[in-house]
């Protein structure tokens, strides 16, 4: 379990993380999302133990994270720009993680060797950019980790090569319960591949939630009566946004789908449809008076 609380981050005059809290629990993928300089890269480096918090607290399993050795044994974090040594090739690199972390897995490094099919002995800083973020993958996932902090890792993969990855990903959190927490600008790249999603905005989480639980809640009813129901029966919904285009209503309404379908049914609706809702909309409707920063979040 990772547990961050009342964290503040400073650069020189920035706050740059202000007062954030959150929680992610064991085997989770946790997407955080966020546009341009909301803290993103700033809370995964001290998540990671890189930078120290300025006031709050950062835990992983109860343990502060910073400067704790056998803590950062079992987490590994895939920054957005990638360094590697000058003229190293991957085996080089590999033999560096090898003496590094104590659980690196010569079968996984092997086995893994198959999936990118990169030479070892290929110099890194040679390859093309997108082959290198393979290698980081290919590297970082021998190590076996517990907990791994990617910042934006799938920018410059190519969409066959974004799949894979997330195959890969995924598989080790099924197996091994390991945790992700993964940035992104992109709610849609994410839709599929969290079970969380937060919203950063200026060193603040906007909405954190649990994705199953916001599709099962919220729905889009395209909905016509003969005769229009009494203005109590909506006043009483959870309606988060209504439209009505001639004898059309179209609501996105909070609730248990049965039992709103039932409501509705009992004023004889000559029309009931239940629509698909993106995630988008889910966020739009629900921010109300956050949903420019998170439109500027999914659209970014
Ligand atoms: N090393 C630093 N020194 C000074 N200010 C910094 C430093 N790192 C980040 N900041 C500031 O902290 C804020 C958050 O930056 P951060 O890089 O965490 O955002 P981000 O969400 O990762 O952005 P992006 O999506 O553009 O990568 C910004 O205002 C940035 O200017």
């Amino acid at each position: 379990m990772i547990k961050i609380s009342g964290l503040i981050k400073r650069f020189e005059d920035t706050e740059a993380l202000t007062s954030l809290t959150m929680k992610v629990n064991k085997g989770s993928i946790y997407g955080l999302l966020g546009s341009n300089g909301a803290g993103k890269t700033t809370l995964l480096k001290t998540l990671a133990g890189i930078y120290q918090e300025d006031e709050g607290e950062v835990q992983i399993s109860e343990e502060p994270v910073f400067e704790n050795e056998s803590l950062k044994q079992r987490l590994i974090m895939v920054p957005d720009t990638l360094y590697f040594f000058p003229g190293f090739t991957v085996e080089e690199m590999a033999d560096f993680y090898r003496k590094i972390y104590h659980r690196w897995t010569e079968e996984r490094y092997r086995q893994l060797e198959s999936v990118f099919g990169i030479s070892r002995q290929q110099k890194i800083q040679k390859l093309s950019k997108g082959m290198q973020r393979q290698v980081a993958f290919w590297l970082s996932l021998s190590v076996m980790p517990d907990i791994m902090i990617l910042d934006e890792p799938l920018d410059g993969l190519d969409s066959v090569m974004r799949q894979k990855v997330k195959n890969l990903l995924v598989q080790d959190v099924a197996e091994r319960e390991m945790t992700i927490i993964i940035s992104s600008h992109n709610l849609r790249e994410m839709e599929d591949f969290c079970d969380h999603v937060g919203i950063l905005h200026q060193g603040k989480l906007l909405l954190e939630k649990d994705l199953d639980e916001l599709k099962k809640d919220i729905h889009k009813i395209q909905i016509a009566f003969k005769e229009t129901p009494p203005e109590e029966m909506f006043q009483k919904m959870n309606i988060l946004h209504t439209e009505k285009r001639g004898s059309v209503h179209l609501m996105i309404i909070r609730g248990v789908k049965e039992k709103l379908i039932e409501e509705f049914k009992a004023f004889q609706p000559v029309i009931v449809d239940i629509l698909p809702l993106t995630l988008e909309e889910i966020f739009i409707y629900e921010m109300g008076d956050h949903a420019y920063e998170v439109d500027q979040v999914i659209f970014a």
